[in-house]
């Protein structure tokens, strides 16, 4: 790889690749396209250095870098109508390696119906489990812990993980009271929360140890992983950002003429200063996340057509799906009183030393309670008696994650912190989430709003999953550690009613992280979708999307495996095209 810091810096060199968006998804495809020795690859990076910023290097002080900091873009959604009208911070990292670069490194891939559900919804077989499965495993390296007091041994199954891959895996051990108790409570409870030896074997239904992209002590991202091990043909140029795609005719220069071949970049280094125009001989892929995505589209007139005028953006392109079907998950945290000790009440100091001496100690992992929950809910549950309709994708899916931890002391209570988080929204008609513009320049924040909450049955999944974790909670394994609620604190001292729950939920519900589909994926030919199944942006040549924005529905968990598998595979078909 080599790196440039300003346009004007950079070679002469005519690339046959332009990749915008250094992120999760751009620097896997950017390092694939690169094992082509003959192809010169350009990768334009709004963001900084991955290299430079400290924190993001080491697992446990993820929670340093994240919205508000300069690794981030620091969106704030529309006021959520369903929210009592409140805004919520929306964090997308600014950064090389992406969100993989700022985010939590909870490893999770969702089912196996999640990836059958694009299948049947794109019409195309290869996004389905049985094929995507080697993708995932293809962007995979299993790497033991380099503390040998962290011992995985029993919390994964080897046999659906790869050794061989790139983005470093592990199953790090925290050693905690905790661990036996979520094993016992699935002897106690077996049928609610049945022991699930690894989390990502295509059916995460019930408690398991969780895994991290971590390795050797050390956050791997697809900037580590992928572009710090990318070719020399691969280019990588940072501070700029791309603000527009532009046409070119055939000959490769500006055209006002509608052929629509989008080959071409326009960007800057600031509101104020110039622009510079860079063409691809081959192609664009716009890499720019969930958000930066259906905004660079739009700016470019690719778009709802009234949409655009209104803003005096001219429509090339007539698309009404460009920053539509937006989804994310809707999540709620609580507090239950413990006598368990703390998990994160180490000290710092000597914490960031150890680290700094061999990356082992507290801070050389992401959480301090590995275990993750999953729910799904009987087909006669709560949230379906009124004839609603299950929104997962099948019966592999959870309805909910019980995320744990961590153990903190909360004015002068030592509080178990758990969320609930409602995996998926109830069906596609449902999904009113959009990215839309709030002006035509580049420079400003679009307006992003998850739309969450929208239809009542979402309410209803988080409900039955606040029941569903008070039933863990006071089994009679945890009971002995684990007392009432503290956070909300009930009117009755015991629980919350129906009705307290949702209004903490309108007060305390929010996002996930989770966000994808603003410019879904829809089958060969379909008069809906942003992207074909072979990731080309519909009635325009030379332009791909490959990011979480093409993902057309949620997966069970958080995302970002998901996005190296799709990423990997889109790296195939783009290779197969030339
Ligand atoms: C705070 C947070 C925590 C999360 N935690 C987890 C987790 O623990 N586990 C998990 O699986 N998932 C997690 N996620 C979600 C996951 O990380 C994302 O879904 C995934 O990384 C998105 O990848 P992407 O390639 O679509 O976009 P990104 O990784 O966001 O990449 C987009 C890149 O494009 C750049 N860019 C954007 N616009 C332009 C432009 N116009 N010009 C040039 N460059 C541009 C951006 O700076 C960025 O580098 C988390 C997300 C967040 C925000």
């Amino acid at each position: 790889t080599q790196l440039f810091q300003h346009p004007t810096d950079l070679p002469a060199i005519d690339y046959d690749f332009i990749i915008v968006g250094g992120g999760t998804a751009g620097a896997v495809v950017a390092n694939r396209l690169g094992e082509t020795r003959d192809l010169n690859i350009l990768v334009i990076e709004a963001g900084l250095s991955n290299e430079d910023v400290f924190e993001v290097q080491v697992p446990g002080l993820s929670h340093n870098i994240g919205w508000g900091t300069i690794v981030d873009w620091n969106y704030t959604t529309a006021p959520q109508t369903n929210l009592n009208g409140r805004t919520l911070n929306y964090p997308r990292a600014k950064i090389l390696g992406g969100c993989s670069s700022h985010n939590d490194m909870v490893y999770t891939r969702g089912s196996k119906d999640d990836y059958n559900r694009w299948a049947t919804t794109t019409r195309d077989d290869n996004l389905g489990w049985n094929k995507i499965f080697s993708y995932i495993l293809k962007a995979e390296k299993w790497s033991t812990p380099n503390d040998p007091n962290l011992s995985e041994e029993g919390h994964f199954d080897p046999s659906v993980h790869n050794n061989n891959g790139k983005l470093g895996v592990t199953a790090p051990y925290f050693e905690h009271p905790i661990n036996d108790l979520f094993f016992n409570a699935t002897q106690e409870l077996g049928r609610e929360f049945p022991h699930l030896q690894d989390p990502n074997n295509g059916r995460p239904i019930g408690l398991g140890w969780g895994q991290a992209t971590t390795a050797h002590g050390l956050r791997s991202s697809s900037a580590t992983a992928y572009l710090a091990h990318a070719n020399d043909n691969v280019h990588i140029l940072l501070h700029s950002l791309v603000t527009r795609v532009l046409q070119v005719d055939a000959h490769g220069h500006s055209s006002d003429s509608s052929s629509h071949d989008f080959r071409k970049v326009e960007l800057a280094t600031s509101p104020n200063n110039s622009t510079w125009t860079l063409t691809a001989k081959k192609e664009v892929i716009i890499s720019a996340g969930m958000i930066n995505t259906p905004q660079l589209l739009l700016l470019s007139g690719i778009g709802p057509k009234d949409e655009l005028e209104a803003l005096g953006v001219e429509a090339y392109v007539d698309n009404p799906s460009v920053g539509k079907n937006f989804s994310d998950q809707a999540s709620i945290i609580f507090g239950f009183g413990t006598d368990l000790p703390a998990t994160d009440d180490f000290d710092q100091v000597t914490a960031l030393k150890q680290w700094k001496d061999d990356q082992t100690g507290p801070l050389a992992l992401a959480r301090h309670i590995p275990t993750i929950g999953w729910v799904r809910f009987p087909e006669d549950s709560e949230p379906f008696k009124d004839g609603s309709i299950d929104p997962t994708a099948g019966i592999n899916s959870p309805h909910v994650e019980l995320f744990f931890g961590p153990i903190e002391v909360f004015e002068g209570n030592s509080v178990f912190v758990a969320q609930v988080v409602n995996l998926h929204t109830t069906s596609r008609k449902y999904f009113r989430g959009s990215i839309t513009l709030a002006t035509s320049s580049p420079f400003d924040q679009p307006i992003v709003d998850p739309a969450l909450l929208t239809s009542p049955i979402d309410t209803a999944i988080l409900l039955e999953g606040f029941r569903s974790a008070e039933r863990l909670l006071s089994s009679e394994t945890f009971s002995k550690h684990v007392s009432g609620l503290i956070v909300p604190l009930p009117s009755s001292g015991k629980t919350l009613t129906d009705d307290e729950y949702i209004q903490y939920l309108k007060t305390n519900a929010s996002h996930w992280g989770h966000g994808v589909g603003s410019c879904s994926m829809g089958p060969e030919g379909a008069s809906w979708g942003v992207v074909d199944p072979n990731f080309r942006v519909r009635s325009v040549k030379g332009l791909r999307i490959v990011d979480a924005s093409v993902i057309p529905f949620v997966p069970s968990g958080h995302t970002q495996a998901a996005v190296y598998a799709l990423a990997e595979w889109a790296s195939e078909v783009i290779k197969r095209s030339y």
